[in-house]
């Protein structure tokens, strides 16, 4: 079969970038990526690319390169469904907040109503492509929606997760470690999975691309992201076991990470992980192992999420208990507010859930965040429900200028890694700052001797 027409529902994080690389890498095919929200749809579409909505490096010029040849960005869903062949469903699945699993499953709501819209416009045979990340056997519900309220056009569906990272999706999705697709075992489904390999092949090595059937699929994206998100859990869990002892989990993660069976990535010990995906793919693994009631399998991988939330309320309190136990009308600057460096995504990020612990303690908190504005701290603070917006207004400002935020603080608690913080003329923040000066470096990016060596009192994780 031979694909022309590709449209994306759903113009996020992964449905923008990673629709972007296909426009880019096969401009003979028409890529579509819709979306309800009009206005994420016109700021893709601003004059000025870069204005577009996420910040990945390299993602602008990917944009300015196929937008307008090959790539499309609209809020005429029905229009493109009706013209693609291919239609990928990269809307959010986020953890449900009502109802049954509460706090838990994953609220499928979106994908549903998708596959209603889809079946409702298609008036010829498509290829359904779970771009989402979903539970296992989400596969069947959707083809059950397809085939019951269609046209009685044939569909087939095809699981295929996607393994970005934020802050080197660009990078990500042009050297990608696998591409995989699941698919039926049924000549039809067999055909189907032969399209979309044909459309990653046009940059992607066939070696990389992987093809398993569709349960697999579906379960490997929650398993993968379980496993990245348990090393980062476990190191976490030693930091604090280091601190007590005298050992240093820099030195434990690389004496550990030379061991090949173990490897050395993805063992920096922080203030814990956030991001839109690990707490929520886990928690519906969780969910997910309960439902079949597999108790034991469910609470082993559900220690991944205590261990972080521990990790984060660690990290405050270390702050609290070192600052004389008390921080009221104490200022603190938080540098970085985004859950990771080179993204201006805050989804659960870790900034978020230690600056409500200090404004409950009544600290004045001074966010500056390279990309982050205002407006997303103070929604990120009230999304929490914790007090209200003018509580939350009163207890934390934002800052243009990174020495700004240091002026006259007691302490600077480092929240995301941003390179250029290492960068900063740190005499000078110790020069405006109260006295003793303190540093609480949550992700251990900072010369720790030479900010001693300035006068600093500094605290890491897990030395
Ligand atoms: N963010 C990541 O790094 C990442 C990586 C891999 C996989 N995923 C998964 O990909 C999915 C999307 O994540 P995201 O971060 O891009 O989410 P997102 O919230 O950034 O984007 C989703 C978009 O879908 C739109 N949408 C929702 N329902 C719609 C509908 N019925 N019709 C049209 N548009 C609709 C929303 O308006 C939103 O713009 C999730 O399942 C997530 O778990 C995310
Ligand atoms: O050694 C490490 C590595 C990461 N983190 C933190 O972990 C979180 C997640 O980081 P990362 O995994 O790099 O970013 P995500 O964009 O959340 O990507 C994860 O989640 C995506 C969504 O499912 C998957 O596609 C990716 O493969 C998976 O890495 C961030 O807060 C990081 O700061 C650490 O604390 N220590």
């Amino acid at each position: 079969m031979k694909i022309t027409k590709i449209c994306c529902i759903g113009a996020g994080y992964v449905g923008g970038p990673t629709m972007a690389i296909i426009a880019q890498k096969c401009p003979q095919i028409q890529v579509t990526v819709v979306d309800l929200n009009a206005e994420r749809i016109a700021d893709w579409n601003d004059e000025d690319v870069n204005n577009i909505p996420i910040y990945e490096p390299g993602l602008s010029q990917v944009v300015a390169e196929a937008r307008g040849r090959n790539l499309f960005f609209s809020t005429e869903v029905d229009k493109a469904i009706d013209e693609a062949q291919i239609i990928f469903i990269s809307v959010n699945t986020p953890t449900k907040t009502y109802g049954k699993g509460k706090g838990m499953a994953a609220d499928l709501k979106y994908i549903e109503l998708c596959a209603r819209q889809i079946a409702k416009i298609a008036k010829d045979n498509k290829i359904v492509v779970e771009k989402s990340t979903l539970p296992v056997r989400t596969a069947e519900a959707i083809k059950s929606i397809l085939d019951n309220t269609g046209n009685g056009v044939q569909f087939q569906i095809l699981s295929n997760p996607e393994f970005l990272a934020e802050g080197t999706a660009v990078e990500d999705l042009l050297h990608p470690d696998r591409i995989l697709i699941g698919g039926d075992e049924t000549a039809e489904g067999q055909k189907a999975i032969q399209a979309l390999v044909d459309v990653y092949s046009n940059w992607v090595a066939p070696e990389k691309i992987l093809t398993t059937n569709v349960w697999s699929s579906e379960l490997s994206k929650l398993t993968a992201n379980a496993f990245l998100a348990q090393r980062i859990s476990s190191i976490n869990a030693l930091s604090e076991l280091c601190e007590k002892t005298g050992a240093n989990i820099n030195e434990v993660a690389k004496a550990i990470g030379m061991d090949s069976r173990i490897g050395p990535k993805f063992l920096k010990a922080s203030v814990g992980f956030g991001g839109s995906c690990f707490q929520k793919d886990i928690l519906n693994l969780v969910y997910i192992a309960k439902s079949y009631g597999l108790n034991e399998v469910a609470d082993y991988w559900e220690q991944v999420i205590i261990m972080n939330d521990h990790q984060k309320k660690r990290f405050s309190n270390g702050i609290v208990q070192t600052l004389y136990n008390t921080v009221a009308d104490k200022k603190i600057a938080f540098l970085g507010w985004a859950f990771k460096k080179d993204t201006n995504d805050t989804r659960e990020s870790a900034a978020i859930y230690v600056a409500n612990d200090l404004i409950g303690e009544q600290a004045k908190i001074a966010v500056y965040d390279p990309k982050v504005s205002h407006k997303k701290v103070l929604a990120d603070l009230d999304y929490l429900e914790t007090r209200s917006s003018k509580k939350n207004e009163e207890g934390v400002q934002s800052f243009e200028n990174p020495y700004e935020a240091c002026k006259d603080v007691h302490a600077i608690a480092i929240l995301t890694e941003w390179d250029e913080f290492a960068q900063y003329d740190w005499q000078k923040i110790y020069n405006g700052m109260q006295k003793p000066a303190f540093v609480f470096d949550g992700r251990n990016i900072l010369n720790a001797s030479e900010l001693k060596k300035i006068g600093f009192i500094y605290q890491g994780i897990g030395a």
